[in-house]
């Protein structure tokens, strides 16, 4: 079984850990999760996982080199990794959002088989999106790569070029619709309902709506259709909500995300 080494354990590197190992896709004690304080691994090190604030020994004792860190922390663990790296053992994945398969071969060496992913947090329950995206890995890592992140949830291959949408539309679009459940949910107190069984009322009715797209693989306006009575109550609600720029606000937001997502790194640091 291959070795893991997770550099930057935080939010997407533990749920990318957590998810892999409930997966059984590898096992705890073949991951090494980094970060430069221990002690909010300590839980992990509990779970059977190896942990490190050594990047360097951890990367020797991997095969695949998983990038975690926030764009701006990536230089310093790139120069710090640089001598561990053995081209011919190595596949490098990054997660990081807005930094190029390029600029990580610049630091770790041309030969360096990179693949660029972006999931998003369900990874750690196995229902991520994941997008990949590389310009010199071989067959077999990418295959290996799909394979590992399938195990997680969906995975789409895309051109690189197509990588900060994905992160807006996919990694932030967990939190936007978060957001909107949040949103009816407060809606569902203020029509009569205690805030937990709002919420509880709120969540499921996502889950119903998304699970209707992916099974009758329809979209969503021939739903909404379904919906809709004449001169119903829900087409009153739709309006009111587009009037006042539903559609529109998520639209904007995605893509003010897509924008800033392509401006999170600068090779200087
Ligand atoms: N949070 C999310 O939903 C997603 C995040 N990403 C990308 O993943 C990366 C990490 O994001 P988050 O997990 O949200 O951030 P985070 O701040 O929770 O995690 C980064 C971790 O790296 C650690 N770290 C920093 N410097 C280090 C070093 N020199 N050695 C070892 N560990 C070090 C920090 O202590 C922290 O635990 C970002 O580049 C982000 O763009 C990608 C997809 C989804
Ligand atoms: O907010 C961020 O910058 C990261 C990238 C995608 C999700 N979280």
């Amino acid at each position: 079984m291959k070795k893991i080494a997770i550099i930057g354990s935080g939010n997407i590197g533990l749920s990318l850990a957590k998810g892999l190992v409930k997966a059984n896709f590898v096992q705890a004690g073949n991951i090494t999760l980094t970060r430069r304080n221990l002690s909010h691994l300590q839980p992990y090190q509990e779970a059977g996982f190896q942990i490190s604030s050594n990047n360097n020994e951890a990367v020797k004792t991997a095969d695949i080199v998983i990038l975690a860190v926030l764009p701006q922390q990536l230089n310093a663990v790139l120069d710090e990794i640089q001598p561990a790296i053995d081209p011919a053992k190595h596949l490098v994945i990054s997660v990081i959002s807005g930094v190029s398969c390029a600029a990580i071969k610049e630091k770790l060496g041309a030969d360096v088989q990179v693949v660029r992913s972006m999931p998003n947090t369900a990874i750690a329950i196995g229902q991520s999106m994941t997008c990949i995206a590389s310009d010199n890995a071989s067959a077999n890592n990418l295959a290996e790569v799909t394979q590992m992140f399938e195990t997680v949830g969906s995975v789409v291959k895309i051109n690189e070029d197509l990588m900060t949408s994905a992160t807006a539309l996919c990694a932030c679009g967990i939190a936007f619709f978060l957001r909107a459940i949040r949103a009816a949910s407060q809606g569902g107190v203020e029509i009569g309902f205690h805030a937990d069984e709002a919420l509880k009322m709120a969540v499921q009715t996502a889950k119903g709506a998304a699970d209707l797209l992916l099974l009758h693989k329809t979209h969503p306006e021939s739903e909404i259709d379904k919906v809709t009575s004449p001169k119903g109550c829900t087409i009153a609600g739709l309006n009111e909500m587009e009037h006042n720029g539903f559609s529109s606000s998520l639209i904007k937001g995605i893509k003010l995300s897509a924008l800033k997502a392509g401006n999170l790194y600068t090779k200087e640091g």
